[in-house]
């Protein structure tokens, strides 16, 4: 489809004033409901990227995008200076969903991981007796864990960390999977061992299997944190409510973030039991924003209909489905093709992004991750039909 008028000229005015911190494909969305997005031109294509997995439930749920306007009609924003109405309800959600004593919300992914860190780093001073200013974080090579100064402190790709620096210290990476070399790395200073079940940006990288069971092992051996970040595997995005629900691994601390919104309003939180969250006296941690109420109402109905919809058992069998009939198309270039649930990564042994421009002239859209490895992750409330449609145009352009 050649760029019309009204898309180009929209590109055009983004780009005028724009700081250039995106490469986004020359397609403008100007309406959204369920897997389905329009151009300005009103030509329709299905959406296989889900914003990173913050559309689990979809563009527009309807009982989500209720939820916002009830809840914009009473109060939005009270700061945390004084309670409201709706944060009691999120907090027994999400304890509920985790079985952890405590939740701490925020508003985006970085912000819950910088939560996090902060939470393990007082953690180790004042329940593992760690020296102050001694305490050491473990991620691993290939994360992607947000924006901000400690995520990328703890990232080593090149465009992630160049001109950033001073890097915060204290944090140390290891080879994702190596449950050997997390043993290696753990020293008496050691506060938290940080991972993605399934590492997105980093092309939908999957462990070694039994690797979580393993390193959570080492971890409680070592009296270390074993904090999952499930801001774009957890929320049934892979088959299971979490993706550590896949080696019923239930981690220390859970980050959430995506589609905790639904996808309609930014929301993130850690979950964690009252030895680790306890560590948070008033004053020590927050955000203006943080725990509103329009938040709270819309994440408590985003919640609901992962549960009512049965996204995680929809996501487990389309995931499969489609998983076969990818393994079906003839095509050299196809390296590997890897993932869980409706989170998957097919891996090719050129540079993705001609497929994924090939595949929005097909009316689908998805994107590239680490050069060579193009994601599919469409929103899970996908029907059958949409996705048998989708498969058509996968196997149109991949089998090339
Ligand atoms: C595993 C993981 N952890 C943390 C974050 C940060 O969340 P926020 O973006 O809400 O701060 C992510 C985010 N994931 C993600 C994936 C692709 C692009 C972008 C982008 O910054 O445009 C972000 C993520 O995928």
């Amino acid at each position: 489809m050649a760029i019309k008028q009204k898309t180009s000229s929209i590109i055009e005015q983004t780009e005028k004033h724009g700081a250039r911190n995106y490469h986004p494909l020359p397609i403008v969305i100007s309406k959204a409901e369920g897997v389905w997005v329009e151009d300005p031109e009103g030509n329709r294509y299905v959406d296989m990227l889900s914003a990173y997995s913050a559309l689990n439930q979809g563009h527009r749920h309807p009982k989500i995008v209720q939820a916002l306007k009830d809840q914009a009609d009473k109060v939005t924003l009270t700061s945390r200076a004084f309670h409201n109405d709706q944060l009691g309800i999120f907090y027994d959600k999400v304890s509920n969903l985790t079985g952890k004593d405590l939740v701490l919300p925020m508003n985006t992914g970085a912000e819950a991981v910088e939560t996090a860190v902060k939470a393990a780093r007082r953690w180790a001073y004042h329940r593992k007796g760690v020296e102050k200013n001694r305490a050491e974080i473990i991620g691993c090579h290939g994360n992607f864990h947000g924006r901000t100064m400690t995520a990328v402190s703890l990232a080593e790709g090149e465009n992630d960390t160049s001109g950033f620096g001073p890097m915060l210290p204290g944090i140390k990476t290891i080879p994702y999977g190596d449950a050997e070399a997390l043993k290696q790395a753990i020293t008496p200073e050691t506060a938290a061992f940080l991972f993605e079940p399934i590492q997105g940006e980093g092309g939908v990288v999957m462990p070694p299997e039994g690797f979580l069971r393993e390193a959570q092992q080492i971890c409680r051996d070592n009296n270390v944190l074993f904090i999952a970040d499930e801001i774009q595997t957890g929320l049934c995005r892979t088959g299971h409510t979490f993706a550590c629900d896949w080696e019923d691994v239930v981690p220390d601390m859970y980050i959430l973030g995506k589609a905790l919104g639904g996808g309609v309003f930014p929301i993130s939180c850690v979950a964690a039991d009252e030895d680790v969250l306890g560590v948070f006296d008033p004053g020590s941690h927050g955000s203006t924003f943080g725990g509103n109420p329009l938040g709270a109402a819309v994440a408590v109905a985003a919640l609901e209909v992962l549960e009512e919809e049965k996204l995680a058992d929809r996501s487990h069998r389309l995931g499969e489905y489609f998983r076969d009939r990818l393994r079906k198309i003839e095509n050299d270039k196809i390296k590997e093709i890897r993932g869980k649930g409706l989170f998957i990564g097919v891996e090719l042994t050129v540079p993705a992004r001609s497929y994924c421009e090939q595949l929005k002239e097909e009316g689908l859209l998805c994107k590239e991750t680490r050069e060579n490895v193009i994601r599919f992750a469409p929103p899970l409330i996908i029907s059958e039909e949409d996705l048998d449609w989708a498969l058509n145009k996968i196997d149109k352009v991949l089998s090339k």
